[in-house]
């Protein structure tokens, strides 16, 4: 063990299990939880370091020796794809694996569409994975305008089939996960034409690839979309359809029927299992930057640069400018964790009364779920970046174990729903409850009362420790933002600019008005949910100094808008930068100690830099040494070398 970390753990002022516990939920959680790592971690297939020295072709195949892996001990543990151990497991791996989507779409669109009849057709061959199926939405030319999709499925009566095509080049599916090379089988998103009239967006089950020999079926071509920035296990694929017929039990009709057409009760109930996703994000998001984090922090505490006073290197965690960098991050990661609860209580609450036949929260689901997954994944994405670049050259190494998260997590900007168009969509029902007050849920209460220009009564620093004079700053700034907006779009649609256009000439105040909100959000249940919570003083003290500082953090980097809102003045946020001062000096002492209580296992970080230990220059020594370069002392390339250095100029 590295001497600093030694001492860094040893100053910590709060016992680091009890906080473990508190975030895993509890004690037999916490157990639970390296239980099952250990099961993956003592496997050497999760254990491979050499990950940015193969190629493409073998990471896909990496892969799949890992699906298989997983799988096998699924089985062997008896552990279901829907459970909450899988999630673990899932989270665990932190690979993007080629099956992933046959689990968390594929098996949810059937169980959350299908009829009784269909579920009990399709899923035991897909949680037996007997076929492995995709979800197959998006095209080359639409993946955010779904009413826009172009693939058909056309109802033959006399044959009681639908032919399922893609007309034009831009109807190609293109991006599911799994569908380039691993699928036999999608549901696909496409438009159903039945007696010659449309009736929008419906899933449909289709058999891709043969069973026996993998092959595409007639019809259907099918293959991998190249490179990306990241999601390098994952084949995501494209795939066109030339009239592929499929019999007419393979549309998803537990809402619609095709024959003698029966609509959806609510037409977006197709679109759930995407919500479903976008909760889980959420949660994702708090991981992500938990480990980002942790990695930051510990070579922080190690590394030695330059001098504070003269003569003394001390380690870089000292100087305030990355204490200011890094705390926050800490705290965000905490305030996500909790979001990422509360995410999963709603979704779980809704799912129930779903299966009693109660669409009438989906609305409710959508707005919330669409917002937080911009929201934290946004904020998340530009934190492990923060994180990454706290830590100098050997953040910019893959021994840093930071692109592993970054390449993969920069999607999440984009999939499940491009974040802008997330924002606006819950914008769209924020706004809405904003006009019928009394119809906005308990997360928007605060709408129902109009904005009382209120002062801040905050007169010293200590004033910006009160959990309800923070929420209420954070309430005033949205409800300055939304009800400015409300007036904007009142004004263009009052000098006669149609509701879509108005609409789209306020996107820009829309946006600022939906982030203020979720802010306000995020902050008031990360202050709720440390109140509801058992602990001890002494980490409780912790607690609050940190959600203090995620608060406070959050008024300075907006202080324009508070200043805007007219509920605080300049003097008020320099109260806030000294507080934020003050709970920087704090945090130090326990910043160590907090990352550690995330709980990362070394296999999962695979960080040079963030290893338990603190072994920081022996690691990335060993880790160099991997790289091909370095199998000969001169490298075959030496030919050209010598021609150069020969060469006259
Ligand atoms: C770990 C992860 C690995 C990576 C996996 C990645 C997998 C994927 O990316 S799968 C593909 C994801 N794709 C998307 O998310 C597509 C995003 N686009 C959409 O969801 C839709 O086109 C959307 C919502 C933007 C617009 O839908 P559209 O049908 O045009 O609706 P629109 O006309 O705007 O009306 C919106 C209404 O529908 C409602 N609505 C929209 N979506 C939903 C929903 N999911 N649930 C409930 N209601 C919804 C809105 O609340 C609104 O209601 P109201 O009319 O009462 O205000
Ligand atoms: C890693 C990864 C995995 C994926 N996996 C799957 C999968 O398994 N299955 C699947 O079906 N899809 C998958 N996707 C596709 C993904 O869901 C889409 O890329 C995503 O929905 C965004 O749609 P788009 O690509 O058409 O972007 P676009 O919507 O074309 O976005 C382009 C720009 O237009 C803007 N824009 C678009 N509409 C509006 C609007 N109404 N208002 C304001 N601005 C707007 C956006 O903000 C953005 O800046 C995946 C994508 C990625 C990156």
């Amino acid at each position: 063990m590295d001497a600093p970390l030694l001492k860094e753990r040893e100053r910590a002022t709060f016992n680091v299990t009890e906080l473990i516990h508190l975030l895993n939920g509890s004690e037999e959680e916490t157990k639970r939880r390296k239980e099952l790592e250990s099961w993956l971690y003592n496997n050497p297939v999760f254990r491979q370091d050499d990950r940015y020295q193969i190629s493409r072709e073998e990471v896909y195949e990496r892969g799949l020796q890992k699906t298989r892996e997983l799988v096998n001990l699924c089985r062997r543990k008896n552990i279901k794809f829907d459970s909450l151990d899988f999630a673990r497991l899932n989270i665990s791996t932190l690979e993007e694996l080629p099956f992933f989507l046959h689990v968390i779409m594929f098996i949810p669109t059937i169980r959350g569409q299908g009829t009784e009849e269909q579920k009990r057709k399709w899923l035991p061959l897909a949680e037996d994975l007997k076929i492995l199926g995709t979800y197959a939405q998006t095209e080359l030319g639409h993946g955010t305008f779904l009413r826009g999709l172009e693939t058909k499925a056309t109802y033959d009566v006399s044959s009681r089939e639908f032919i399922v095509n893609s007309p034009t080049i831009t109807s190609m599916k293109w991006w599911p996960g799994g569908l380039g090379k691993t699928c036999n089988y999608a549901v696909i998103a496409a438009q159903l034409y039945t007696k010659g009239k449309c009736y929008g967006i419906h899933m449909f089950i289709v058999q891709l690839r043969s069973l026996e020999d993998h092959k595409p079926l007639p019809g259907v071509t099918i293959g991998d979309i190249g490179n990306k920035y990241g999601f390098h296990t994952v084949d995501n694929g494209f795939l066109r359809l030339d009239n592929v017929r499929i019999p007419y039990e393979n549309m998803l009709m537990r809402y619609a029927k095709a024959c003698d057409y029966i609509p959806p009760v609510n037409p977006k109930i197709n679109y759930g299992t995407m919500t479903s996703i976008r909760v889980d994000l959420v949660k994702d998001a708090s991981v992500i930057l938990a480990a980002a984090s942790t990695i930051a922090i510990r070579y922080s505490a190690v590394r030695h640069q330059t001098e504070i006073r003269p003569g003394e290197e001390p380690p870089v965690l000292d100087y305030i400018t990355q204490q200011f960098k890094l705390f926050p991050q800490i705290a965000t990661a905490i305030a996500f964790h909790f979001a990422g609860d509360y995410m999963h209580r709603i979704y779980d609450k809704v799912q129930s009364e779903i299966f009693d036949g109660h669409l009438s929260a989906i609305t409710e689901l959508h707005g919330i779920s669409a917002g937080l997954k911009a929201f934290t994944t946004d904020t998340s994405i530009a934190g492990v970046e923060i994180c990454r670049r706290a830590c100098g050259g050997h953040g910019y190494s893959n021994a840093s174990g930071f692109q592993r998260f970054y390449e993969n997590w920069l999607g999440s900007a984009t999939y499940e729903g491009e974040n802008t168009v997330m924002y606006l969509q819950a914008a769209r029902y924020l706004f809405k409850c904003y006009d019928n007050p009394k119809e906005a849920p308990e997360t928007m209460s605060y709408l129902r009362y109009p904005q009382n220009k209120m002062e801040w009564n905050v007169k010293s620093a200590d004033d910006v420790s009160n959990y309800a004079t923070l929420i209420t700053a954070f309430e005033q700034r949205a409800l300055s933002k939304i009800s400015s907006t409300a007036k904007k779009l009142k004004n263009l649609t009052h000098y006669g600019m149609n509701r879509n256009d108005a609409w789209n000439a306020a996107s820009v105040d829309i946006l600022h008005s939906i982030k203020a909100h979720c802010h306000y959000f995020i902050v008031k249940n990360y202050m709720q949910s440390l109140n509801h919570l058992k602990m001890s003083s002494p980490l409780r003290q912790v607690m609050t100094a940190v959600a203090l500082l995620y608060a406070n953090y959050g008024i300075d980097e907006h202080a324009g808008d508070f200043l805007e809102s007219g509920f605080m003045n300049g003097k008020q946020i320099n109260l806030v930068r000294a507080k934020i001062l003050q709970l920087l000096k704090e945090i130090r002492v326990n910043a160590v100690a907090i990352v550690d209580s995330f709980d990362f296992d070394d296999r999962f970080l695979r960080s040079a830099l963030g290893a338990y230990d603190g072994n920081v220059y022996n690691r990335l020594f060993k880790w160099a040494k991997l790289s091909p370069l370095n199998k000969t002392e001169v490298h075959s390339s030496y030919k050209y070398l010598r021609r150069i250095l020969q060469s006259k100029l």
